[in-house]
């Protein structure tokens, strides 16, 4: 996994890294180039044009490298200046030395941007460097760089943004976003989803043991984190090893929550699954869902009792479709309060929690929450925004010892020591209904099937993110959760035979 460090660290983290290897700050930039370009020629051809924009820090060096090198490859380039060459920073001025002297190469003093046409913009004008909100003239261009039609590429992070907090003001809004190396703190906030677009985050080298001195408890996953967590089972492995797993919830209208629940349970591996439903769950499920044994609450509509004998399940995931209504919240206390293995607790459940404080105080460290943010809220009170929320899921694990899972964009896993997993996987084509109580599915399925709840958050997070991901491809906005239930199994394939971020 990738440590998060603070923007104010890269530099010393820079440092370090040269130091260590021998080489010129000036050479890392040249790395940080050449990921940019290998990652930039996959994606974009030679005919498209393209407007480099480089302020004068090392940001904008970055930019010029870039520039150097795609020139080099076919590419059409100009490049645009903002600053005063003669402030930049030491490697800035070195590539501009070096710059081809026939890039096309102009000063946005002297350039009226109206003029400007190309179908790639590279935003290369700030870094992590920034220590003000945009103003003046650099604001203009980042507004009028950020309206323009044209595929438009942030370098490290969109000019503008701070690297570890929320945006005052304006920041350029991109199509994509390459960071280098680990991706930086703003990036993983949903206020920052305009500017952002899709996130790429590049190797450049800098492996790990250079992360040691700086701290930080908050990491983003990679493949190898899932790989390293996966249970490996034998050719005589039998139904019990995959765990016995019960999913509750369902009420008139809302059984297919359930049914969500407890397909993406058996997808994801579980020997055996069972779900609990008023009796109108009854026929429903049996029908449309034969591996699953269903056991029904003696109302028709609501469930009002707990299922016998709960120890006799590995996990227990409850609270899709479940409603919040009185009976239902003392089911939930008693369950709560009795079952002492690991409980997955989703929608309802939590609505009914954020409304009880007697039920709140049952939360234990045997227990996965996964809120989206609307129910985080309803649980913790309004959040002033993303650094906040953050803060009050840490606040809320230490005080319950339990784990919480704050979905959205880079759904982050927060753990009562403080430590924090952002995923890496995950698309905006998940924001569908019934996405959520898939999540609960397969986090209750890894539970079951033995993983400790840290590692079946890690692994039940990412493999849901994934599985939108590949289910997304050619659905696009038409994606629904049943297909992401459908692509659970391939999730695992992928992940076994590839190398690197999705
Ligand atoms: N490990 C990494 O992540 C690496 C990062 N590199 C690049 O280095 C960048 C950081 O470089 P710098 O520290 O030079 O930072 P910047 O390139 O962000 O530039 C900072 C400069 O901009 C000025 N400035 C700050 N806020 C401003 C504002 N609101 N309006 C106008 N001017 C403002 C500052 O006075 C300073 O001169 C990274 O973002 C990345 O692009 C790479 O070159 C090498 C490796
Ligand atoms: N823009 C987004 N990018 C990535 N993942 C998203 C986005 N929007 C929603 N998701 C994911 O989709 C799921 C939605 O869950 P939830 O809101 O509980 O839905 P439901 O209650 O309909 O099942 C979560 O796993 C969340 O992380
Ligand atoms: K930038």
């Amino acid at each position: 996994m990738l440590k998060i460090i603070s923007g104010k660290d890269v530099n010393k983290l820079d440092l370090k890294y040269i130091k260590a290897k021998g080489i010129l700050s000036f050479e890392l930039m040249e790395k940080a180039a050449e990921a940019f370009c290998e990652w930039y020629m996959k994606q974009f051809d030679r005919k498209k044009t393209i407007a480099i924009f480089c302020g004068i820090g090392n940001n904008g060096g970055d930019g010029l490298a870039i520039a150097r090198m795609l020139f080099r490859q076919g590419y059409k380039i100009c490049v645009f200046l903002y600053g005063d060459a003669d402030n930049a920073s030491s490697d800035f001025k070195s590539n501009l030395r070096i710059l081809p002297s026939n890039i096309v190469t102009k000063h946005l003093n002297d350039f009226d941007l109206k003029k400007l046409e190309t179908d790639i913009v590279i935003d290369a004008l700030l870094g992590v460097g920034i220590n003000k909100p945009l103003e003046g003239q650099l604001l203009g261009i980042v507004q009028y760089l950020s309206n323009l039609k044209a595929v438009k590429i942030a370098v490290d992070v969109p000019s503008g943004l701070p690297s570890d907090t929320v945006l005052e003001g304006e920041a350029f809004s991109a199509d994509f976003t390459v960071s280098f190396q680990f991706p930086k703190l703003s990036l993983m906030f949903p206020e920052h989803g305009h500017n952002i677009g899709e996130l790429v985050i590049l190797d450049i080298g800098i492996d790990q043991s250079y992360f040691k001195e700086f701290e930080s408890k908050q990491f983003y996953l990679e493949p190898e984190d899932i790989k390293i967590r996966h249970k490996k089972y034998h050719r005589a492995s039998h139904k019990g090893d995959y765990g016995k797993v019960m999913l509750i919830g369902g009420s008139l209208g809302k059984v297919g929550a359930v049914y969500m629940a407890s397909k993406g349970a058996l997808r994801t591996g579980s020997g055996l699954v069972s779900a609990f439903v008023p009796k109108c769950g009854l026929n429903i499920l049996q029908a449309s869902l034969p591996e699953v044994m269903v056991e029904i609450s003696n109302n028709e509509y609501i469930i009002d009792a707990l299922p016998e004998n709960m120890e006799r399940f590995d996990a227990i995931g409850i609270g899709p479709g479940k409603g919040t209504d009185i009976k239902s919240a003392e089911v939930l206390q008693k369950l709560m309060s009795r079952y002492k293995k690991n409980i997955v607790i989703d929608a309802d459940a939590i609505n009914i929690i954020a409304q009880n404080e007697e039920i709140k105080d049952l939360i234990r460290d045997n227990m996965i929450l996964t809120p989206h943010v609307m129910e985080f809220e309803r649980l913790v009170g309004k959040c002033i925004d993303h650094t906040d929320r953050l803060k009050k899921a840490i606040d809320f694990c230490a005080v319950h010892k339990c784990i919480l899972i704050l979905k959205g964009p880079n759904t982050t896993i927060c753990m009562p020591d403080g430590r924090m997993y952002f995923n890496s996987t995950g698309t905006k084509y998940l924001a569908t209904g019934g996405t959520g109580d898939v999540l609960t599915g397969i986090l209750t399925s890894f539970i079951g099937q033995g993983y400790s709840a840290e590692n079946a958050a890690i692994c039940g997070v990412y493999h849901h993110g994934l599985a939108g991901q590949l289910a997304s491809v050619n659905k696009l906005h038409g994606t629904i959760a049943t297909d992401i239930i459908d692509k659970i199994p391939e999730t695992f394939y992928v992940l076994n035979h590839s190398a690197g971020n999705f």
